[in-house]
Parts: structure tokens; C-alpha cells; sequence
């Protein structure tokens, strides 16, 4: 059998540790002189047997171990090569990874890495159960110690000690990001300022750049733009600027606003913060929120215009205006009082947009560091100025209605096609003609049962891209058609005041 490098090792050490013990027992007989000469010559021979340093890393710590994030993060990187060298590996399933299984050494298992030509030795152990200790079942509290040992040779220890164990942390950190589950988060409505949190759960959404419907060079320039800023740690830090970045998403409902903050979040592969103004009290519980934000991660606030109107609802100007003349019934009625307080109770958040301004600039915002916030809305000219003043905003970005690129794009998505000689010339000229949303194209060409094939779906976006221009049309008939009859009554009541002063009528 073939012995491996850390028991080789082990073994000189005890052999070691064995004329040490001895040399101990018996150095009270030597003199002085003869003592101080064996002393030299053991530690030579002590280097010359075992010329190697090792670094232990102890799983838990503490007495009621707490598990050791080192630790953790070291299996971690070493799981990316133990999978290829050990022979003896251990399986755990993680349930805040994507990998569904991580593969580790098993105890007493040996692997090599290799570091600048520099060969190092990890090894697993575990020690033996304490007697004195509380008995704790299998897990993180059990007190069986495990831990990780590096072995190397002494000359490299400047190297180890610092690049190298540099170089697993970070890898080791690098994965596990890499790894992990994306979580998106929601603040909690409360009234109570000390119950103002995030609650999450496991962000799984499948958008991808590759499958957004929008120009390919529009949407080259935003990838460009997020791997720039991932990339961007020393420069943000050497130009003194928190490391983060803002950007609006405008456009009409269904063109994608949202399925971008998705693709952008597992891009980066950031976790989401879905932050619902409406239900944050005040500015407080704002900052409190997001001082509790994490690191990497997309703080988004959709429909910003409507989020600062405090009503918090997403209503068109009709339905606000027929609500607020319900409200004036409301009133007159008996229990107006009651209703009042409740419909109070219900709209409490007195956000500011100073508040948020502060949010978006303040030092505050920038701890954790590397945090994109993303506002949305349907209306950019309904917004204050203040809010998307050039420099707050890095980036804004308009989500508009399909156009030919981007039909295809949602045609190679749904229908798992790239051209069609008859039909997609057709449909070209159509979304030239007409104004459609990605999410209405993205509807007509899904199919509606089993038997539709692509034909049936490209001909149902015909037929519906031509209801639309049709309609388009008849509304611009209409719009014109009122245009003439408010301009012919506006020349007949100037004719008629020109005829009253002609008559002497009016002076
Ligand atoms: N650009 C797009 N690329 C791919 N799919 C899209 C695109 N736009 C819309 N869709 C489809 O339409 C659906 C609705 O889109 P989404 O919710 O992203 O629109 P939105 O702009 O956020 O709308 P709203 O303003 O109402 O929030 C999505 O689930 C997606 O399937
Ligand atoms: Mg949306």
C-alpha cells in the first residue's frame, strides 16, 4: 500500500516527538554544556527529518462550535479539485447551492494543489470524540472537531502563508457565489418600526439576456456595462466613488422592465431586493431597510411614480378619480371617522423623496459596497427631475415596443425558429406599421394547443399585429375627427364674436 504525504510525515514527526520525550526525561542529569549541544543537534535533526510546516484549519470553534467560515470556505475550493484526487470523498447536499451535491474529502484522505510550481498537501481529519463533552448528535454542534491540515515545505512559507492562502480564500469565496441560490427579497408591511425587515425566499426566475427581446446592440451595451462594473472594485475605490450603480427602466407596460431585472440579477448573479415603497413607514424604517441589504445584490423599486404618491396603488387616472369621488360619498355616510383612520392606517408610509435621494447619494447607501438599484416605471416624464438628474442615474434605459430584432429574438425563444422566408418579410413590415409590446408578441406566438405548429403561431402574430394597426388607425380616424369638430366650432364662435362686434354688440 502506498503511504500518503501527511502520514510519511506524521510518521517522522513521532519518531521526532519520541527522542524529544526522551532527551525531556532525562536533561536534568546532563550538565549544562553537554545540554545545551544536544539541544542544537536535536533541533537539526528535528529539521532534517521533518523539514515541512503545517497549518491547521479547525472546522468549528469555541466550545459550543461554531462552525468557522474559514473552514467552510476552504472545503469549498478544495471540493473543485478533492472530486478529482481523492479517492475517499463525502456527500452533502447543500441547500443554499445550485449544486445540488458537494463533494469533500473524506477523513484521512490526502489531496496535493499546486501553487506557482509549488506542490502543498491538504488533508482531512477529525478528532476523537471528548469524554468530558456534552454528547451533541451528528452536525455542527457535534464535538467531534474536524479540521483541514496544510502541509508544506518550510522554505515556502512566506509564499503559503500569504498568496497562497490568499488564493483559496478567494477562490473558495468565488465559488461559493458562483454556487449559491439567488434569493429575492421582500420588505414586510408593518407599522411597527422595530418590525421593518426583509423576508426571502429562493429567487428562481429564468430570464436570460440571451432570451430578452430587444436590439442586440442596445442590449451589448448593458452587458458591457454590468461586466465594467463588476470588474470595477479598484476603480471605483481608486476614483473614491461607492461601488454602485443606478439605472432607470422606462417604457410602456409589457416590454420587459421586470424580465430585465431578472436577467440582470442572474447576469451578475446577485441577489434581488424587491423593495415596496408603499409599505416602508418613513425615511427611518428606509434607511434601516437598506442598511440591511447585502452585498451583490439588486435593490429594485418598480414603478417609482407611482410609489412616491403614497396611495401606493398602481391606478390610472380614471380609477384614482372615481375612487377619490367614492371617498366623498364615503365621508357623507355614517362610520366616516372609522373608514377614515383605517384608509390612514393603510397609506402610513411618509417616504420622502429627499429620503430616497439620500438613499441613492448618501454614505449610508454605499455599505456592503457592489449593489446595482434599479428604478421602473411606465412614465419617465411624470417623474421629478431631482430624482433623474444626470449623474444620480448612471444609466437609463428604455424598454420599447418589439421591433423586428427583438421578434425574432421571442421567435427563436418560443417557436425555436430563426427566419421564414414568407412570413417573418410580413411581419417585419407590420411591426414597422404598428406599435406591439414584446408581451403581446411573445402571446400571439406561444402555442394554444398541441397541434399548433410554428405556421399557425406566426400566422395568429399576423393576424394580430393586423387587428392592432386596424385599430391604431381607427383611433388616429377618430383623434383627427375630433381635432375637425373642435376646430370648426372654434371658428364658428369666432365668427359669431366677429358678427356681435360688427353689430356693435360688443365693443
Ligand atoms: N423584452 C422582452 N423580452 C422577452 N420577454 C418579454 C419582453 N417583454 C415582455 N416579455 C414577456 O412579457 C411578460 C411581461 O413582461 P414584464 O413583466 O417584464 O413587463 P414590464 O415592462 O415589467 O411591465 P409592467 O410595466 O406592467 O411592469 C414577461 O413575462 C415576458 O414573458
Ligand atoms: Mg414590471
Amino acid at each position: 500500500m502506498v503511504m500518503g504525504f501527511g502520514a510519511i510525515f506524521s510518521q517522522l514527526s513521532s519518531i521526532t516527538a519520541s527522542i524529544m520525550f526522551v532527551y525531556a526525561m532525562y536533561e536534568q542529569f546532563f550538565p549544562y554544556n553537554v545540554h545545551k549541544f544536544f539541544e542544537k543537534y536535536i533541533h537539526k535533526f528535528q529539521d532534517l527529518m521533518c523539514p515541512y510546516i503545517e497549518i491547521t484549519f479547525y472546522g468549528s470553534s469555541g466550545e459550543y462550535f461554531k462552525q468557522s467560515k474559514t473552514y467552510t470556505i476552504i472545503q469549498t475550493y478544495l471540493s473543485t479539485n478533492s472530486t478529482q484526487r481523492a479517492k475517499r470523498l463525502k456527500a452533502e447536499v447543500v441547500k443554499e447551492s445550485q449544486t445540488p451535491l458537494i463533494l469533500s474529502m473524506e477523513d484521512n484522505q490526502e489531496i496535493f494543489d499546486e501553487f506557482n510550481g509549488v506542490k502543498v498537501w491538504w488533508s482531512a481529519n477529525s478528532t476523537a470524540p471528548s469524554p468530558t463533552m456534552p454528547q451533541f448528535p451528528v452536525g455542527p454542534n457535534s464535538n467531534v472537531r474536524r479540521y483541514l491540515t496544510l502541509t508544506f515545505h518550510k522554505r515556502h512559507r512566506d509564499l503559503i502563508t500569504t498568496t497562497y492562502i490568499q488564493h483559496v480564500l478567494e477562490q473558495g469565496k468565488a465559488i461559493t457565489m458562483k454556487n449559491r441560490r439567488l434569493k429575492l427579497y421582500t420588505n414586510n408591511p408593518s407599522d411597527e418600526w422595530w418590525d421593518t425587515k426583509w423576508s426571502h425566499t429562493s429567487f428562481e426566475h429564468p430570464a436570460k439576456f440571451e432570451t430578452l427581446a430587444m436590439e442586440p446592440e442596445k442590449k451589448e451595451e448593458i452587458i458591457q456595462d454590468l461586466v465594467k462594473f463588476k470588474k470595477g472594485k479598484e476603480y471605483y475605490a481608486k476614483v473614491g466613488k461607492a461601488w454602485k450603480r443606478g439605472y432607470l427602466l422606462f417604457g410602456p407596460p409589457g416590454t420587459g422592465k421586470s424580465t430585465m431585472i431578472a436577467a440582470i440579477a442572474n447576469f451578475m448573479n446577485y441577489d434581488v431586493y424587491d423593495l415596496e415603497l408603499t409599505t416602508v413607514k418613513d425615511n427611518n424604517a428606509l434607511k434601516r431597510l437598506l442598511t440591511d441589504t447585502s452585498s451583490k445584490s439588486v435593490i429594485v423599486i418598480e414603478d417609482i411614480d407611482c410609489s412616491l404618491d403614497l396611495t401606493g396603488q398602481r391606478k390610472k387616472k380614471k380609477e384614482k378619480d372615481n375612487d377619490e369621488e367614492k371617498e366623498k360619498v364615503k365621508k357623507k355616510s355614517d362610520g366616516e371617522e372609522e373608514d377614515e383612520a383605517e384608509n390612514k392606517k393603510k397609506r402610513k408610509s411618509e417616504v420622502t423623496l429627499s429620503g430616497l435621494l439620500n438613499f441613492i447619494d448618501g454614505i449610508w447607501s454605499s455599505c456592503g459596497g457592489e449593489r446595482i438599484i434599479i428604478f421602473t416605471t411606465n412614465f419617465v416624464d411624470k417623474l421629478d427631475p431631482a430624482l433623474i438628474r444626470r449623474g444620480r442615474m448612471d444609466k437609463y434605459i428604455e424598454m420599447s415596443y418589439c421591433s423586428y430584432q427583438a421578434f425574432k429574438v421571442l421567435a427563436k425563444n418560443y417557436l425555436d425558429i430563426e427566419s421564414h422566408d414568407i412570413l417573418f418579410p410580413i411581419i417585419e413590415k407590420l411591426l414597422g406599421e404598428t406599435n406591439m409590446t414584446p408581451a403581446d408578441v411573445a402571446e400571439s406566438l406561444m402555442p394554444k394547443s398541441v397541434t399548433d405548429d410554428c405556421e399557425t403561431c406566426l400566422k395568429s402574430l399576423i393576424e394580430s399585429l393586423e387587428i392592432a394597426k386596424e385599430k391604431e388607425k381607427e383611433e388616429a380616424r377618430k383623434k383627427a375627427e375630433k381635432a375637425e369638430l373642435k376646430e370648426e366650432k372654434d371658428k364658428q364662435e369666432f365668427a359669431q364674436e366677429d358678427e356681435k362686434v360688427e353689430n356693435g354688440v360688443i365693443h
